[in-house]
């Protein structure tokens, strides 16, 4: 029986850990350690991770599990959208359920299994909630300001305007003509180093419009640096694209936000208040290995006694991915 999964979301990619299978629960700092070891490249574990996804027993009766969230520097999300996908596809073939709800640290989250995008490409649809975009809750720290809406940063980029909104994890995101992965990656590792802003880091996204409800989203996250995808972010990009490009945004379809790790779906419900705002995101869960740690004790994961099967299911994901074009 593996104990450990390798699965992406858009190529967000992750380890599974159910530590319902395990003799002993690990502890809040072992689980850091082995975050940090199994989403080291340099450890040759498949290459590493952005973060370890750790299921866990729920405490609430409508969920059947609980996820927490581990980036790849050993830090804890209170969210993550595209590991939330594949850890609902994990409970759901666990349990065989297609509808049901996941805790997570925040909040308990509705999940749903959904039509394939593509052959053998399982895709799941998963509620990003709460959305808030006051100061105490980002974090965020700028000039008298509560909220940032589309807001002109000069300390960040002259002459580019700000959004900042926690779903619940904190984000910032900017419309761009073309993204300059530069600028993406200097503002993105300022803000998550000693900085005035943004006590508590932040992800930080740039996003082209590329036409009514079609997106591109480049990433910079929190605790990882650049991923290929970040569900949380192109779900909090997409509320913010409904909100400020109205004359692009149709309510009544979904929006299509490419990445550089493939494509999701989001569908984005406005409300009055713009916090009472829905969104679900909705796209794969891949799982392309099944990990055994011989000694049967994660405590001392050895990277040499690791065994590893491929499930071939990345060939159907390339497929899918071959299968879209941004234009
Ligand atoms: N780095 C994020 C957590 C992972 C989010 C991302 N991978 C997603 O799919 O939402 C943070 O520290 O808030």
């Amino acid at each position: 029986m593996s104990q450990l999964l390798k699965v992406h979301g858009s190529e967000n990619q992750f380890f599974i850990l159910d530590q319902t299978q395990l003799n002993k629960q690990l502890s809040d700092n072992e689980l850091k350690q082995l975050a940090i070891k199994l989403c080291d490249s340099n450890n040759n574990i498949l290459d590493g991770a952005d973060g370890l996804l750790v299921i866990n027993d729920s405490k609430f009766a409508d969920c059947i599990g609980q996820m927490r969230v581990i980036n790849a520097d050993g830090s804890e999300a209170k969210m993550c959208g595209n590991g939330l996908r594949t850890v609902s596809r994990y409970l759901s073939e666990k349990f065989n359920q297609d509808s049901f709800k996941v805790e997570t640290l925040e909040t308990n989250l509705a999940v749903k299994k959904s039509e394939n995008f593509f052959d053998k490409v399982p895709t799941y649809s998963v509620e990003i909630s709460p959305i808030s975009f006051a100061k105490d809750d980002l974090p965020f720290s700028y000039m008298n300001k509560i909220e940032l809406i589309d807001e002109d940063i000069p300390e960040f980029i002259p002459g580019q305007k700000f959004t900042a909104l926690a779903v619940p994890n904190p984000h910032l995101i900017s419309f761009v003509d073309e993204v300059d992965e530069d600028d993406l990656g200097r503002i993105g590792h300022d803000l998550n180093g000693s900085n005035e802003y943004f006590p508590e880091g932040v992800n930080v996204s740039f996003c082209e419009i590329l036409d009514t409800n079609k997106l591109f989203v480049q990433t910079y996250e929190r605790g990882v640096g650049f991923t290929n995808a970040c569900g949380t972010g192109m779900s909090a990009t997409s509320l913010a694209f409904a909100m400020l490009n109205k004359n692009y945004f149709d309510q009544d379809e979904d929006i299509t936000v490419f990445n550089p790790g493939g494509m999701v779906k989001t569908n984005i419900k406005l409300a009055k208040r713009k916090e009472d705002s829905q969104i679900h995101l909705i796209g794969n869960a891949t799982f392309t290995h099944e990990l055994t740690i011989s000694e049967n004790d994660l405590h001392v994961a050895n990277v040499n006694d690791i065994d590893i099967l491929d499930t071939g299911e990345e060939t159907y994901y390339q497929e899918f991915v071959d299968s879209i074009s941004k234009i």
